[in-house]
């Protein structure tokens, strides 16, 4: 029996819904990612009783995309732009409150359907597929000189800091990085610093010995020891609490560190890349990183632009997930319809890439049509908003203009007559006829 995992508080009241189901229940804690049952299928979340999006995404992101969230939320919650981001960014579906039964049982039973579709199949990370880097999905100059970047830089051994937005591509970089240095054939071991509480992040980085702590019934290598002759992501860097910053800077400076309980120090040698979305400047000058460890990671920065950025990119990648999904879960590959690009093209994409994924992947499986379109993507009513705010902005504009133009021609060219006719400051005459070209 497929197991349902369920994140949050407010679920236990579901039961009557979810007892109608074949599954196997099982609770997690926000931080509990090492406790997932193998034989998941689903992952329900419940975010209605306050907005844990943050506290659970770390948790999430180890899920996805694999295991499909469906998210519950209040209605009014729709208005919460971290709450339709997350939502955007990581569910394959969401219900909202009063929860139906009826539409949970379907949804859940849909997505049930769907994992039994993909038993077989590990879905294929697309870092491994080793065709990412294909030229004709990276249109975009900002992509071309970035992945130039990337290649000029794997074989040496400099610490690089890579940041950016969430789901625009950091640890893709990473992987890349790792991929083309000399370090290739030993492993990649990524550290999240933001996934758990100081004392664990401790243990995970530097191991423990036994009976170091309650619990700690043997020894254990740390990531740092996993690494050695390989790559060490630390990803999240700008959540790592302060009292480890001082034990990474010691490792980075020293080549030396000391497992939990441990009595002798130990060294490794492992490549340092560092990922965070966070500003590091302004973590530094509020006493929250340390000026030192930046120094220390920031061999050499890339920044991986937000998707809004290199719309040249879009359609090839939106086109590459098609096919790769169409192929995963053996359905016929679908083309866009020209709706769907041109909604693909004006849509502002907060969840970058990853969303876009997220995107696709729902509406391969949900198009029933010959072409998927902007309804499939669930991006037609938001090209419809987009439309209405930009008419809006452009009647403004116009009706600004035209005031303008009429106060030069009553004022006869005077600005500073022109100005008080329509109550406003010289300079702000002179900004507003810069603007209109005037
Ligand atoms: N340029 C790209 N081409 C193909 N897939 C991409 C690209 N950029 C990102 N992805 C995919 O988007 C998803 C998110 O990317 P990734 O995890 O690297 O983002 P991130 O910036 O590390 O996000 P976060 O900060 O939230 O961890 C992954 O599935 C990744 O494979």
């Amino acid at each position: 029996m497929k197991t349902l995992l369920i994140a949050g508080f407010q679920c236990k009241e579901l039961n009557e819904v979810l007892s109608r189901l074949d599954f196997k229940l099982h609770y997690i804690d926000k931080y509990d990612q090492n406790n997932i049952p193998n034989n998941c299928a689903l992952c329900l979340i419940d975010l209605r009783k306050g907005n844990i999006e943050n506290e659970i995404s770390h948790l999430v992101k180890s899920l996805v995309p694999k295991i499909h969230i469906i998210v519950l939320i209040n209605k009014s919650q729709l208005e919460i732009k971290n709450i339709t981001t997350f939502i955007a960014q990581y569910a394959w579906d969401f219900c909202t409150s009063p929860i139906d039964p009826e539409r949970l049982e379907k949804c859940l039973g849909h997505g049930i359907g769907l994992s039994k579709l993909k038993q077989q199949h590990h879905e294929p990370k697309l870092e491994q597929t080793g065709k990412e880097t294909e030229p004709s999905v990276y249109q975009s100059d900002v992509m071309q000189q970035l992945f130039r970047q990337v290649e000029r830089v794997a074989p040496t051994d400099i610490p690089v800091l890579i940041r950016g937005e969430s789901g625009t591509g950091k640890e893709l970089v990473a992987t890349k990085l790792h991929q083309l240095s000399s370090r290739k054939d030993r492993p990649l071991i990524t550290v999240n610093c933001g996934a758990m509480a100081a004392g664990l992040i401790q243990s995970d980085l530097f191991g423990h010995e036994k009976g170091a702590f309650t619990g700690a019934t043997s020894n254990r290598k740390g990531k740092i020891a996993l690494a050695d002759g390989g790559t060490l992501l630390l990803d999240e860097i700008g959540d790592l609490p302060a009292e480890l910053q001082v034990n990474l800077l010691r490792f980075l400076q020293e080549g030396l560190y000391d497992s939990v309980g441990g009595g002798k120090s130990q060294s490794a040698d492992v490549r340092i890349l560092a990922a965070t979305h966070v500003d590091l400047e302004s973590a530094i000058d509020k006493g929250r990183f340390r000026l030192d460890l930046y120094y220390r990671l920031n061999g050499i920065t890339i920044n991986t632009p937000r998707l809004e950025e290199r719309r040249d990119d879009i359609i090839g990648l939106a086109n590459r997930f098609i096919r790769m999904y169409s192929n995963e879960y053996g359905l016929v590959a679908k083309p866009l319809s020209q709706s769907a690009c041109h909604a693909l093209l004006n849509y502002s994409w907060p969840g970058n890439v990853r969303e876009l994924i997220n995107r696709v992947r729902r509406a391969v499986v949900l198009c029933d049509m010959p072409q998927i379109s902007a309804q499939n993507l669930e991006l037609a009513n938001i090209d419809k908003k987009r439309h209405i705010a930009l008419s809006l902005k452009t009647l403004k504009d116009n009706a600004e203009k035209q005031a303008l133009q009429q106060a030069i021609l009553i004022a006869d060219g005077q600005v500073e007559l022109a100005a008080s006719y329509l109550d406003i400051s010289r300079a702000t005459f002179y900004r507003l006829m810069d603007k209109h070209d005037l």
